[in-house]
């Protein structure tokens, strides 16, 4: 299907992922050649969660961090929403374990600290993410974790008694106050999730699992889970204080920025800050000045708008590109 939306400006090619309301197809930024992830809603499906959809557009337009996959354009028309995202050529992080098996405790420390920095950093602004998962923590070229939100089944508005939750996605990762229908503290949820991700990066298995869905909601309500012996103490006292079925017994977000299983060999606690905000990249403004023939600081006055439209990709793609190390050009439109 051709969208005149996305005409002369990026050129659309496999489907990546689909679900519900969207599906996330791999494209080309035509102007850098860059690869991005386009997540094309259709309005009309929608329906009521078209607010839901308004929001976290509005939310994401506000995150900036190296862990948190970045928003380049928005493009909105009568029909569809475009949302082009930042492509993350490494797939997913639930690939990668089941491709290795399991972790070692040093590998999963990478990990695990990228991902505490994308959720304190979530918790900082005020939300909580509540569907953390391996598949919504993808890589990119460079082994760097992205936390996505790939809520497709836009989280149904009647929380987890309603159809869509059970059919959307199993409760594997919801944690027990979630399962019970219960008021929650979404950071809360995001530590037990947490501690979902680290068991599953340790121990290459999940903590809770059953085929049936009474089964795995009694096995999280009780809080039980296999301590594979080839897990170190240190991990598996840090897992269990995650696991806590009583939501005021987890630890908190905050305390695991410098705890010493976190920092052990690093010595350096987690950093959550935002990207460097004045991410203010001249090679990137001049090229992209020169080619529409205005001057820098006109350009740099354009951009620094962050009105989210072909500009703003087109800079991201570009500084990404000057990050790894490539020429800078950019093509004529065709
Ligand atoms: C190489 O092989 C592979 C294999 C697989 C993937 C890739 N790459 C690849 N890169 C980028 C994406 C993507 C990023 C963001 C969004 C999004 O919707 N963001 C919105 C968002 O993040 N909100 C938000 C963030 C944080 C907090 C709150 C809200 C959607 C899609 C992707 O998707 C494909 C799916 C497939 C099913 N599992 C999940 C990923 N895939 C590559």
């Amino acid at each position: 299907v051709r969208y005149n939306a996305l005409k002369g400006l990026y050129d659309l090619e496999k489907t990546i992922g689909c679900g519900g309301f969207a599906k996330v197809k791999l494209a080309t930024h035509l102007a850098t050649g860059e690869k991005v992830a386009i997540k094309i809603m259709d309005k009309q499906m929608l329906g009521e969660d078209l607010r839901r959809v308004k929001l976290e557009l509005e939310a994401l337009k506000s995150f900036s961090h190296e862990n948190i996959c970045q928003l380049h354009q928005i493009i909105e028309t009568e029909t569809h929403f475009f949302i082009i995202m930042e492509y993350c050529s490494g797939g997913e992080l639930f690939d990668h374990i089941v491709e290795k098996n399991r972790l070692t405790e040093g590998e999963s420390r990478m990990f695990f600290r990228q991902i505490v920095s994308a959720v304190a950093y979530l918790h900082s602004l005020g939300y909580a993410h509540r569907d953390l998962k391996p598949e919504n923590v993808l890589l990119d070229k460079s082994q760097n974790l992205k936390l996505i939100d790939f809520g497709l089944c836009a989280k149904p508005q009647g929380g987890i008694e309603s159809p869509l939750y059970t059919s959307c996605g199993s409760p594997t990762y919801a944690a027990p106050e979630l399962i019970l229908g219960q008021q929650y503290l979404g950071q809360e949820v995001d530590v037990w999730a947490m501690g979902v991700l680290l068991y599953a990066l340790l121990a290459g298995s999940l903590p809770f699992d059953d085929l049936n869905i009474d089964n795995l909601y009694r096995k999280i309500l009780n809080g039980k889970y296999e301590e594979p012996s080839f897990i170190s103490k240190d991990s598996l006292s840090l897992i269990r204080s995650m696991l806590q079925v009583e939501p005021s017994k987890r630890i908190k977000v905050t305390e695991l920025l410098d705890h010493h299983w976190i920092t052990l060999g690093i010595l350096e606690p987690v950093q959550y800050q935002a990207r460097s905000s004045s991410m203010y990249d001249s090679d990137c403004v001049q090229i992209m000045a020169k080619f529409i023939d205005i001057d820098e600081k006109m350009m740099w006055n354009e951009l620094s708008k962050w009105k989210f439209d072909y500009n703003t990709a087109t800079y991201f793609l570009l500084s990404n590109k000057k990050k790894r190390g490539h020429s800078l050009k950019l093509n004529q439109a065709p």
